[in-house]
């Protein structure tokens, strides 16, 4: 079995900002790497990326001696790393391709071509181990509990019998009997001489079987720690479990941990824990074990519970202990709060009302368009420009259409310029069709990151204050307005998901292509969960429509705001009118 390795990798978002960045990061091989860190520190970003389920901007990924991508072949992905490991994503329960539980386990299986051998018996078994019963077998997986095709999504991990595991977080979802049945079967597949790598938030539960521990902040990764080293450094996060034996050794029930134990078992094994335990019990006077008597008891209970160390008292305890500390700064840090959120910028999809966004652009447009000469594109050229340089996180997706349409400007250029009889090239003609086709490129660009600059709320909103009095007359806005939304509101959902269906697609087939892309042989079984998934979601859609009023023939919707004209409307305006105001002069120049 072979170790990961992950030397100087950085993981960076389509708009260009670093999602991960790690120094010489090595993952052993044989042990549990738990991977824990703040929501958003870039945990996920972490598996997807040694899963070659993101693109790595920089840096390379190794399992073993092989490498994750195999630059000579234009960056593909190596099916011998592939095969190496299984991954379940965050939200795996949502990942099935098939219609019973059966033909899940047997799709996940494929690529290993584990499926002909004692297929049956090692499919039954699996599910067993997973705490799921055979009747289960011929359901449909979207018909189990959440906590179910949790653990099928493990089951259709381990039926693999890959050496590594990556997990993101398994345990989200399980019951008690589940989690300590997942620590199991984590310290099962160790024993068995396989590997995982975990995220969690629930050390309690998985801390005592790992090995080594990773912490990711900020998309920072650190270098790995041993599980004993990284408790005794975050013993406010450390497990209940490791309080509760501080305790008994305070107590003096165990005995001390040894001076620099780093390196030693953090966890007694239960026979020796239980052994330990009796011994000492055994020791100690018969009073010492007696409870305390009523009145003792009572007295203990009244202030005792608030006045024992924080660490010893249970957690709730403990936070309801924090809260008068907590009361005492709380309208000063409201206050605080308050300031803040006057003092930060709005986000920019709400910054201007989609009115002036509209007129802006229209009397933009209209002025650039209607204009005949070079001298006033190149100066409406330097408008676009200059008002594309805050934007151009959001024009970066568009940059491959902007490139494509160019290309199309110039062959359009060349054929309009091609004169038969008798041949030859009239190069008015030809620059005089790239002229109107470089005006609408520039309009198309000032139009690209509009939808970034509004939500599609807003813009409900917006049509339903312009067109509202219309509805008097029986004109039905608000249908049209919803409608409207829906499809800016849908368009990048139906994308993004099925953006999630290729990721999918690549985890569980183990397709050696480019993540982006959906592998020819999966659009068919793809098809139907994609459009099953878009079904649910619209149906979830339409229940929180119903619920805000619509569809009602008596209810008046309830509206979440009113829009209003703010100072940076009028900047906006003024800035597109006197823009507007230059084009025009330099028409007539
Ligand atoms: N494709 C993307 N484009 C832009 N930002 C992204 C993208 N994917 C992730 N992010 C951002 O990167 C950060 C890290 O995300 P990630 O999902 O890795 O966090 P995490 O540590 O797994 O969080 P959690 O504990 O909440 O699951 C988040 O702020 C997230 O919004």
């Amino acid at each position: 079995m072979a170790d990961w390795l992950l030397d100087q990798v950085v993981v960076k978002s389509g708009e260009g900002h670093t999602l991960l960045q790690t120094d010489k990061v090595t993952i052993r091989a044989g042990g549990i790497t738990l991977i824990t860190g703040p929501n958003g520190a870039g945990k996920t970003t972490l598996l997807e990326a040694m899963a070659g389920l993101r693109l790595l901007t920089e840096g390379r990924i190794w399992l073993g001696e092989a490498p994750l991508w195999l630059p000579e072949k234009r960056n593909r992905l190596n099916r011998e790393v592939l095969l190496g490991f299984g991954i379940a994503m965050q939200h795996s329960d949502a990942q099935w391709f098939h219609g019973t539980v059966r033909e899940e386990l047997s799709y996940s299986a494929k690529p290993y071509r584990k499926a002909e051998k004692d297929w049956d018996m090692r499919m039954e078994a699996t599910l067993l181990h997973t705490g799921l019963s055979l009747d289960m077998l011929e359901r449909d997986p979207w018909s189990l509990s959440g906590g179910e095709q949790k653990r099928l999504s493990i089951a259709c991990l381990l039926v693999c019998e890959p050496e590594w595991l990556l997990l993101d977080e398994p345990a989200a979802g399980l019951d008690a009997e589940g989690i300590s049945r997942l620590a199991g079967l984590l310290a099962a597949h160790k024993a068995a001489g396989g590997g995982a790598v975990v995220i969690t938030h629930d050390l309690d539960a998985l801390l005592p079987v790992a090995d080594t521990v990773i912490a990711v902040d900020g998309g920072t990764v650190c270098e790995a720690a041993s599980a004993a080293d990284w408790a005794a450094a975050h013993p406010a996060a450390a497990p209940q479990a490791l309080r509760a034996l501080a305790q008994l050794r305070a107590a003096g029930l165990l005995p001390p941990q040894p001076e620099g134990a780093s390196g030693v078992p953090l966890w007694p094994a239960p026979r020796e824990l239980a052994a330990a335990l009796a011994g000492r019990l055994a020791q100690r006077p018969a009073a010492a074990l007696a409870p305390p008597a009523r009145g003792a008891r009572a007295a203990a209970g009244a202030e005792g519970a608030y006045a024992a160390p924080p660490a010893a008292a249970p957690r709730a305890t403990r936070g309801m202990a924090a809260l008068p500390a907590a009361a005492a700064h709380s309208a000063e840090g409201a206050r605080a709060a308050v300031r803040g959120v006057a003092r930060a910028r709005a986000p920019i999809a709400e910054r201007f009302d989609p009115r002036t966004l509209v007129a802006s652009l229209l009397l933009f447009s209209t002025a650039l368009l209607t204009g005949n000469g070079w001298l006033t594109t190149a100066a409406g050229a330097a408008a676009v420009l200059a008002a594309l340089v805050p934007l151009r996180a959001a024009v970066k997706p568009w940059l491959g259409v902007i490139r494509a349409y160019v290309l199309l400007v110039l062959i359009m250029g060349l054929i309009a310029g091609i004169h038969f009889m008798p041949l030859s090239f009239d190069m008015d003609r030809a620059l005089s069709s790239v002229h109107q086709m470089v005006k609408l490129l520039l309009v198309m660009m000032l139009g690209m990151p509009f939808m970034s600059l509004m939500t599609p709320f807003r813009l409900q909103r917006a049509i339903e204050q312009t067109f509202g009095r219309l509805a008097w007359y029986g004109f039905p806005v608000t249908p049209i307005a919803l409608t409207v939304t829906l499809m800016f509101r849908f368009i990048p959902l139906l994308s993004r998901e099925w953006g999630r269906f290729t990721l999918i697609a690549h985890a569980r087939g183990k397709h050696g292509g480019k993540p982006g892309s959906m592998p020819l042989k999966q659009i068919a079984p793809a098809f139907i969960p994609y459009l099953r998934s878009i079904l649910r979601m619209a149906e979830q859609l339409a229940d929180a429509l119903e619920a805000r009023g619509i569809g009602h023939p008596n209810a008046r919707p309830t509206q979440g705001f009113k829009l209003a004209f703010t100072r940076q409307d009028g900047y906006l305006f003024a800035a597109s009118a006197i823009a507007s105001i230059i084009l025009v002069l330099f028409e007539q120049l």
